[in-house]
């Protein structure tokens, strides 16, 4: 069995490996909300979203439901939830140990932003976007690199990380469908969101250049959103895709590769000793990509600010039940956001026999569905409820608060050079 260790005592980052286990969950009690079941998602029972939300909105929960809800909303201990204080001291003698009012959904005011002493998983090494990601979903987190995305989600079943930050889709790259596929395979809720502007350096070792490249290095998201100016630079280098953009700076750094570019931010040129050859290299000056924040147990949904929710569904005879679900959005009048199809792994394709005609093979999809309303809506229930009668297969990634930072283009970094190189 694959388990995950850091790679070594000086680089902290997580990777698999195939030796025995020796990381020990830091905390063993796990409880949780959602029915479980294995990594076969097409396999969950079509009410899955039900029972976990069941869950959430009953105001009638058990004490181990309640405590488990307590203990861990958006991840948070008990001790940063923004609960109401409650000063007994400070009341009558005769009050003392009555609480005059009772604890209601909306006390339970988790602090989404809030994130110290979280273990937050992200995949890269420094300097990725995704860590930065991490820290303006959790400021003064814990920032635990990880190789590989799917080390990210491990890291956070394990225990060894409180949360993943994982990136889902750019503005200008579009969806980054391994997060998608992998949301599926695992069992983790999304219960907040991040944008993330994203502002890109093209950084090569001091004193290179640009007539002694021959190759520039990037993750493939890095390379599809400066496609355009790359070729605008004029520069005739091969393309090379990497793990994480910081980790080709920092592959530069170590082998001191003097033929090679790496597209990356200015933190990564700080960290990894590189120089800015240009500054602000993406397509769009507002290129920004979006982050999920994923944790072990869902958060309680609210109707007090903006919300998302994120499904994802199937059906066994195809995609002709897509009109119908969407339909059950417009009705009442809730708009999506995002909509991505992936293959349905599991039935990758449909044969239908048409009789004199042939047969036609159909590709099967999972369709992913963000729509903006709260579990806690009736008409999100009600168009959930929905969805399952023209769905075989159906479950809540997460209902959690939109990110509404407000946003703009991030100005070029005071070390820039200029665009033309
Ligand atoms: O390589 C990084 O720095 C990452 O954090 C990954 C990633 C991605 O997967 O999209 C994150 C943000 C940017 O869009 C570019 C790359």
């Amino acid at each position: 069995m694959r388990t995950l260790l850091p790679s070594s005592p000086h680089n902290p980052m997580l990777r698999y490996s195939q030796s025995p286990a020796t990381v020990t969950p830091s905390r063993r009690r796990f409880i949780h909300c959602g029915k479980r079941s294995d990594s076969s998602a097409v396999g969950s029972s079509r009410s899955d979203w039900q029972s976990s939300w069941a869950i959430l909105s009953s105001k009638v929960v058990s004490q181990e439901q309640s405590e488990s809800l307590l203990s861990s909303v958006n991840g948070h201990s008990n001790g940063s939830l923004n609960l109401v204080p409650f000063d007994n001291n400070s009341l009558a003698p005769n009050q003392q140990s009555k609480k005059t009012t009772p604890l209601s959904i909306t006390d339970l005011s988790p602090a989404p932003m809030h994130g110290s002493n979280l273990r937050v998983a992200y995949q890269g090494v420094p300097g990725a976007y995704s860590e930065a990601a991490a820290g303006k979903a959790y400021p003064n987190c814990q920032a635990i690199p990880c190789d590989q995305f799917e080390v990210a989600f491990q890291a956070v079943e394990l225990w060894i990380a409180d949360r993943a930050v994982l990136p889902v889709e750019n503005s200008l790259g579009g969806s980054i469908h391994r997060n998608y596929d992998l949301l599926l395979r695992h069992r983790l809720h999304i219960v907040g969101e991040v944008q993330l502007p994203v502002h890109h350096c093209f950084l090569a070792l001091p004193g290179v250049r640009k007539e002694f490249l021959t190759r520039v290095i990037s993750h493939p998201q890095g390379l599809a959103q400066c496609e355009h100016t790359l070729t605008k630079l004029g520069l005739n280098v091969a393309r090379e895709a990497v793990d994480d953009t910081a980790g080709a700076a920092e592959f530069i750094a170590a082998n001191n590769v003097r033929d090679t570019a790496a597209i990356a931010s200015a933190r990564a040129a700080e960290i990894y000793g590189l120089e800015i050859l240009a500054d602000g290299i993406q397509d769009d000056a507002s290129n920004v990509t979006r982050f999920v924040m994923l944790a072990r147990e869902p958060i309680i949904p609210r109707t007090d600010r903006p919300f998302k929710t994120s499904i994802v569904f199937a059906h066994e005879k195809g995609t002709c039940v897509l009109f119908k679900v969407l339909s059950a959005f417009a009705f009442r009048n809730i708009s999506l956001t995002k909509i991505e199809s992936r293959p349905n792994h599991n039935v990758p394709i449909r044969l239908v026999d048409e009789a004199n005609v042939g047969t036609a093979k159909h590709f099967e999809y999972m369709f992913y569905v963000d729509f903006e309303a709260s579990m806690a809506e009736a008409r999100a229930q009600n168009a959930l409820s929905e969805v399952q009668e023209f769905t075989s297969f159906l479950r809540v990634l997460g209902s959690y608060p939109m990110d509404m930072t407000s946003w703009s283009p991030s100005p070029p970094s005071s070390s820039s050079s200029t665009l033309s190189l």
